[in-house]
């Protein structure tokens, strides 16, 4: 069925907190899995709309499954059926250094097929949003704690796609009413394992993973990009949050929009760094054995230190994150890397 633009949108459903049904986008994913995970064990209602493009079909663990595709406007609307209360939406390309190569492709998915998806949301009436943002929005930062107010700047064309789709929901909050929360997560790592999920990219570029299949000799020998930035060893510095704590976020974000008209926009980190180094020497500390390493060239497009001021999430949001220390989250990633499900 096609839906001509001058078909007129059903207004906004008022959100029902008694069986509140959440529409997870993408939630054959990492990230989307693990907030499946928590939505059901809140005792949200699921469904996820995924085309296991880069998902897992043993993922699909809570609530219904519609085979769906952003891309494909008319296959969008079966996910509707059953009436959606919110949306979190996770399913866009994401790896920085094929965004650059191939720019049309991540404006198509990430763009396009999130314009899709807040059409299909105003044809059915569903008014509220959380969205999968990134720190690559802010590009080569100016300091090394990234506040919201930091300037955005992205050097890649992922990062670029993400916040067109921020601006998409600004004007759509102005235009439609349109409640949204853009999320933008600094380096998603960690695992629920004893839920039977993790982490699994394919390629997997991820550090944490490859510093973990490394240490099971899974994987090719580990390659440190670059040791000669302006770090505390030369190497790259992130800010690592698990994964569960972000699904948190997003279930805040869902019940913060419940009051809270407009489009915002959280980070979520830790707020502290690590160098590669650092998470080497901490992953084999876990893992009780050495982890080969060689020194390899810069990899493009990456800034030297990112770390995230999540200020706002936490007195806003009233967030606060429970695995805070780097060996915890590589921890519970081990945990899965050592038996993965899929
Ligand atoms: N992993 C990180 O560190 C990180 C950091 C910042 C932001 N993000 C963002 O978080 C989100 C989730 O990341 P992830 O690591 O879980 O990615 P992922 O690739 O594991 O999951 C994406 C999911 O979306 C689905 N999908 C993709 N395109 C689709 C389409 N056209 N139609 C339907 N389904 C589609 C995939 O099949 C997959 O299940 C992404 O938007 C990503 O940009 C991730
Ligand atoms: O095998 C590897 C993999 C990574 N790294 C380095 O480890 C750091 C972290 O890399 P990675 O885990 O790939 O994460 P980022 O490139 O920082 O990007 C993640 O975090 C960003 C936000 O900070 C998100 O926008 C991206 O989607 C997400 O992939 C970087 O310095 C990499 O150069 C290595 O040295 N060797």
């Amino acid at each position: 069925m096609t839906h001509p633009a001058s078909v007129a949108p059903v207004p906004f459903t008022a959100p029902s907190h008694d069986s509140c049904h959440v529409l997870v986008c993408g939630g054959a994913g990492y990230i989307g899995a693990h907030a499946a995970y928590a939505l059901a064990h809140q005792g949200f209602e699921v469904s996820v709309l995924d085309n296991l493009s880069t998902g897992h079909r043993e993922a699909l663990r809570w609530g219904r499954w519609v085979a769906a595709d952003l891309l494909k406007p008319d296959t969008l609307d079966a996910a509707f059926e059953r009436p959606v209360d919110a949306v979190m939406h996770f399913a866009a390309r994401s790896l920085v250094g094929e965004s650059v190569a191939a720019p049309y492709d991540y404006y198509r998915h990430n763009v396009v097929g999130s314009l899709n998806l807040l059409q299909a949301m105003q044809r059915h009436g569903v008014g509220r949003l959380v969205f999968s943002s990134t720190a690559a929005v802010y590009g080569e930062p100016d300091s090394a704690s990234i506040g919201e107010a930091h300037r955005t700047d992205p050097i890649n064309p992922y990062g670029a796609s993400k916040l067109m789709v921020e601006r998409m929901l600004a004007d759509a909050a102005q235009a439609y009413g349109l409640r949204s929360v853009s999320l933008r997560y600094f380096n998603a790592a960690g695992a629920a394992a004893h839920a039977g999920i993790g982490e699994s990219h394919y390629p997997e570029t991820h550090l944490i993973p490859n510093v973990l299949r490394a240490a099971l000799g899974e994987a090719q020998a580990l390659q440190v990009f670059g040791d000669d930035y302006d770090t505390v060893d030369g190497t790259c510095v992130r800010d690592y949050i698990h994964v569960l704590d972000l699904a948190d976020a997003h279930i805040r974000a869902l019940r913060w929009l419940d009051t809270t008209p407009g489009a915002h926009r959280f980070n979520l980190g830790n707020g502290q760094g690590f160098s590669v180094l650092q998470v080497i020497r901490a992953a084999e500390a876990i893992a009780g054995r050495r982890i080969p390493y060689s020194v390899a060239p810069r990899r493009a497009g990456d800034p030297p230190v990112l770390v995230a001021a999540s200020d706002a999430a936490r007195s806003l949001l009233g967030w606060v994150p429970r695995y805070t220390r780097l060996e915890d989250i590589i921890d519970s990633a081990w945990q899965w890397h050592s038996a993965p499900a899929f």
